[in-house]
């Protein structure tokens, strides 16, 4: 049997059998987050209305849910989605985009961590801000050093029984009892849009994949976009060229050298 206990094993066992991810993110993020799983091998569909979105948990492999676009339409289709998810034991995972800014975003935040997300995955600020914490962070952009949100990352990890990714220079991921780093990546990439709500919905193809080790599915999707990150930062002339550098970076990454050049390590 092969073993999927690399970040470069899990990735080529996405690429054999690409997972249907239900991504529901912001207006922003739809386009560059559906390029990101294409180029990296899963099938994502943007599908949110609440018609629809509960249904349609029932055929995905996994479901990312983004707050960034909020409309009270939209948080009816992100509960039918997780509440289906979470009732069939797929994972889900739950992005925060700035909910500490308005009543609206932190009420929606408190009612989905409620419907018990796998995975959150913010920035530090979101992070720090979700454990109580006083963040800096202005509207969706960080303002904070990922150090700083660790202690936050692993209370909300226990608090909520999830894993919590916290991006930033350097990555922090823990279930509550295990933590790592993550090193790589590219100053260019806060400085193009959506690449952290791209990030989420990658995080939810790799849970797809390996359902059973979500701490190790999140820290393969982390470190496949960091060393794509790293890659495309190579040749790019600024965020522009590096946008679509990435997406190559990303689609030519194989097994081999990820697991060759990731830096992982134990926090
Ligand atoms: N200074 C940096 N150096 C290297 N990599 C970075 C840096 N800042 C962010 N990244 C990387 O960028 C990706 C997105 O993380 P980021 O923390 O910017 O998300 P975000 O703030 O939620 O983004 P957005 O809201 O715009 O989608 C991650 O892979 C992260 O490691
Ligand atoms: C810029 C922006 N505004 C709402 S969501 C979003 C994408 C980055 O989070
Ligand atoms: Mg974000």
């Amino acid at each position: 049997m092969q073993t999927r206990t690399t970040p470069g094993a899990m990735l080529k066992a996405m690429r054999e059998k690409p997972p249907l991810v239900q991504c529901i993110t912001n207006y922003v993020a739809m386009n560059i987050a559906a390029n990101v799983l294409l180029a990296a091998g899963a099938s994502p569909a943007m599908v949110h209305a609440a018609e629809e979105a509960g249904e349609f948990a029932g055929i995905a492999s996994a479901v990312t849910i983004n707050i960034g676009t909020l409309s009270t339409q939209w948080i009816d289709g992100m509960q039918a989605a997780a509440k289906v998810a979470t009732s069939t034991g797929k994972p889900w995972v739950l992005d925060p985009v700035a909910h500490y800014a308005t009543a609206f975003r932190r009420n929606a935040v408190a009612d989905l961590l409620a419907l018990r997300p796998t995975i959150i995955r913010g920035n530090a600020s979101e992070i720090i801000a979700l454990a109580g914490g006083e963040s800096r962070g202005q509207g969706v952009d960080s303002r904070d050093p990922v150090e700083q949100a660790e202690s936050s990352a692993r209370w909300l990890a226990e608090r909520q029984r999830a894993v919590v990714a916290v991006t930033g220079a350097v990555d922090f991921v823990t279930d509550g009892e295990r933590a790592v780093r993550i090193e790589g990546g590219s100053v260019l990439m806060p400085r193009v849009t959506a690449l952290g709500c791209s990030l989420t919905c990658l995080v939810g193809a790799f849970a797809a994949t390996v359902p059973d080790d979500i701490f190790g599915a999140t820290v393969a999707a982390l470190s496949t976009f960091a060393i794509a990150g790293e890659e495309a930062a190579l040749g790019a002339a600024g965020p522009g060229s590096f946008s679509w550098r990435f997406l190559d970076a990303l689609a030519a990454l194989d097994a081999e050298t990820l697991d060759a050049r990731a830096r992982i390590s134990a926090a």
